[in-house]
């Protein structure tokens, strides 16, 4: 958060007597209460951890200036959560604790020097860890079975959620190897790796299930569910990073490690052996540039004393042991406030709402503007101006929303919607049904659009202007001397000659090629529109039904609807394009310039369908789209519903009403093998 803002958790507001002090450490014990419950019990916390991190700090520096305010039962004491009801209790056999945490390089010195000093000794070798964003785990084996799964609970009594652990396939049921303790307890992370959180989420969004707020809390709620079943189906998986038994265990942290991975458990690749602070802080960086590649979510990195005595004389603080620390990545999720949603167009027309934001750093940068996808989004994550939101950076990715505190809005904001109207040029915003993106439906006049539009306007497939290229559309664009590609056919040798880099030659040839591409096949040109969703194939089936511009301007969608291939989505964008006033300005204007679109010639060749019309139904043994191709390769016409005038309607597997119309008209039907035989016969291939 940025250290001017106004929320009470800033740490720099010193308490400045002992009443204050007092006060507020009420109050943030409230807090942090509510927050690990909120965590703990339910895996889904509302604030992101940084925020939480920075309230238990805070409250950890008053307990420190005012040691007699410190309670026994403080947060800044205790580890997680006591055990839910639902699960039997395990009481731990070693206490499960917390690490110390390290935000700064200088804290890893310090950390350094307290081990130097502690241990009496000049260097110190540590064993570099990724600190795992998952859920701490105690495993019993019993002669080599494993016979119980706790989670830490409150580090002294967790919960029994054997049955859920046993569907975690990375954990062996029985070990292997040799040399293993009769009686031994394993700790390590259970963990969600990042695609299988993603394709979970994926899932639940299309299934209207309820996401996951991230993969930590994932996998804490996965593995705490009642039903082991439901585990069973969470992608979790786990990494073993601690062994506990009285007798039989290596002598270091390391060989630990490598007697687990012996024994059967995975065991971190990353995990390596580093000499003083030096070596832990060239470690925290070498991994921090790896983190964006990693399958799973880490966190930070741990530093572990080698030497297992010497952990021991080294001992533990109430919550944690004074022989490792965590070092924590700069956080990837920041709280801060909703200042507005404004909406951009984007080079095709497509309206993205943006947050404004009050700055925020995040992800190792300052934050001001964080993309909500669309008004689905919004709508989905109930996002209003004015509350308090969880942003998210992870790596290059674009800063987004992730997430409303909810327990923070103040009052009832309104509900965002999103313009009627283009906020760059005016034009109508079209939203279809089903699609989560509302556009621009101006793309011919939206100034958002130009570029893009002129450059598919002159590309090959659509009026294939040679020499009218990226940098010259940019240069015209800029210059002002085009606003739409009307204005194309307006430009004249001494426009362009006038631009940088361009010599007389090249001028008269890119004019050239603009005076040839003024007779346009109508297929072409309708494609060149860069109406949405309209590709090639489509826009030649339209200039094919259609015959000319002026038919298709005033089609309504029941007739488009009529189009081989033409579905309501495709129906709706056809039809906003020429409801747009400004479409039809550029259409005329186009017009009055010369370009006279040419009328779909007849295929060449022989014609032996000719005149006859066609309707295909059911499912063929090839596309669609091909048979279409072949039968209008033939002469015939190819439409969508079955009426008398129909001649053939050619009924693949399993076709429905259009076949039983056509049955009850009296149309002739033909299965797929007599079209593949008919198709033979006129010399065509059918595969
Ligand atoms: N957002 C919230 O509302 C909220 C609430 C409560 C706690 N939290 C977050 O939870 C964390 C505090 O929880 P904590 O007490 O578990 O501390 P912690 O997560 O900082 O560190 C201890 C834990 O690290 C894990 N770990 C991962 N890799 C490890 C490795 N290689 N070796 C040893 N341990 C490893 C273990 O699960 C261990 O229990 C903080 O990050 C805090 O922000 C957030
Ligand atoms: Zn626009």
């Amino acid at each position: 958060m940025s250290p001017d803002s106004d929320h009470p958790s800033g740490r720099n507001r010193a308490s400045e007597s002992r009443d204050d002090a007092e006060r507020r450490a009420a109050e943030l014990r409230r807090e942090i209460e509510g927050h690990n419950y909120r965590y703990y019990v339910l895996d889904e916390p509302s604030v992101p951890d940084a925020e939480y991190d920075r309230l238990l700090r805070e409250l950890e520096d008053i307990e420190a200036a005012f040691p007699d305010l410190a309670t026994e039962d403080s947060p800044t004491r205790r580890v997680g959560a006591p055990p839910s009801s639902g699960f039997e209790e395990v009481r731990h056999r070693r206490p499960m604790l917390s690490l110390a945490n390290a935000f700064e390089d200088e804290e890893v010195e310090a950390f350094h020097d307290r081990v130097l000093r502690g241990l009496e000794v000049e260097h110190a070798d540590y064993v570099a860890e990724p600190k795992l964003d998952g859920v701490a785990i105690s495993l019993r084996y019993d002669a080599g079975r494993l016979v119980q799964a706790a989670t830490r609970g409150d580090g002294l009594t967790g919960e029994d959620v054997t049955d859920n652990v046993r569907t975690v396939r990375a954990i062996p049921l029985q070990l292997r190897g040799k040399g293993w303790p009769g009686d031994l307890e394993v700790r390590g992370e259970i963990y969600m790796p990042l695609e299988g959180f993603e394709a979970y989420n994926a899932r639940a969004r299309v299934e209207g299930g309820k996401e996951l707020i991230n993969p930590r809390n994932a996998a804490a709620g996965s593995l705490r569910q009642l039903d082991s079943r439901l585990t069973a189906r969470r992608p979790l998986a786990f990494f073993a990073y601690a062994a506990v038994a009285d007798t039989g265990l290596p002598e270091s942290q390391f060989e630990v490690l490598e007697a687990l991975r012996g024994w059967g458990f995975p065991v971190n690749p990353e995990v390596r052996r580093v000499r003083d602070a030096g070596g832990c802080l060239d470690y925290f960086r070498d991994l921090g540039e790896k983190r964006g590649e990693l399958a799973y979510d880490i966190d930070g990195v741990v530093f572990k004393v080698e030497g297992r005595r010497d952990q021991e004389t080294l001992g533990f603080v109430s919550r944690a042991p004074r022989w490792a620390l965590a070092r924590k990545f700069p956080a990837q999720e920041e709280i801060t406030r909703l200042l507005a949603i404004e909406v951009q167009v984007g080079r095709t027309g497509a309206l993205t709402p943006v947050a404004r934001l009050e700055p925020v750093f995040v992800g190792g940068v300052t934050v001001t503007n964080a993309t909500l996808h669309n008004l689905d989004e919004i709508r989905r994550k109930d996002v209003r101006v004015g509350d308090w939101v969880v942003v998210r950076r992870a790596g290059d990715v674009i800063p987004e929303v992730a997430r409303v505190v909810p327990e923070r809005r103040e009052g009832d904001p309104e509900p965002f919607e999103l313009p009627s109207e283009c906020p760059v040029c005016g034009s109508a915003v079209e939203r279809v049904e089903g699609e989560a993106v509302a556009r621009c439906t101006g793309g011919l006049v939206c100034p958002a659009q130009r570029k893009q539009s002129i450059m598919h306007f002159a590309s090959r497939k659509a009026l294939d202007i040679e020499g009218l290229g990226e940098k010259l559309i940019d240069q015209l664009v800029e210059a002002g001397l085009v606003t739409s590609v009307a204005d194309l056919y307006r430009l004249r040798l001494d426009d362009l000659v006038a631009l940088e880099r361009i010599g007389e030659k090249s001028a008269r040839n890119v004019l050239d090629e603009i005076e040839r591409s003024k007779s346009p096949e109508l297929g072409r040109l309708l494609f060149a529109l860069g109406i949405r969703e309209v590709g090639e194939v489509t826009a030649q089936s339209l200039a094919r039904q259609f015959g000319s511009m002026e038919r298709l301007a005033a089609a309504g969608i029941d007739d488009l609807l009529e189009v081989p291939d033409v579905g309501p989505v495709v129906a709706s964008h056809v039809h906003a394009f020429f409801q747009e006033e400004h479409n039809r300005d550029v259409l005329t204007a186009l017009k009055e310039a010369g370009v006279e679109p040419q009328a779909p010639e007849a295929p060449e060749g022989e014609q032996p369908l000719a005149g006859q019309t066609w309707v295909l139904t059911g499912t063929l043994s090839m596309p669609r789209a091909r048979a279409r191709n072949l039968l209008e390769s033939l002469g015939a016409r190819v439409t969508g519903s079955v009426s008398k005038k129909t001649d053939v309607v050619l009924a693949g597997e399993e076709a429905g009403s259009k076949r039983e119309k056509a049955e009850s008209l009296g149309v002739r039907i033909i299965d797929d093998d007599e079209f593949r035989g008919l198709l033979a016969d006129h010399g065509l291939d059918s595969d």
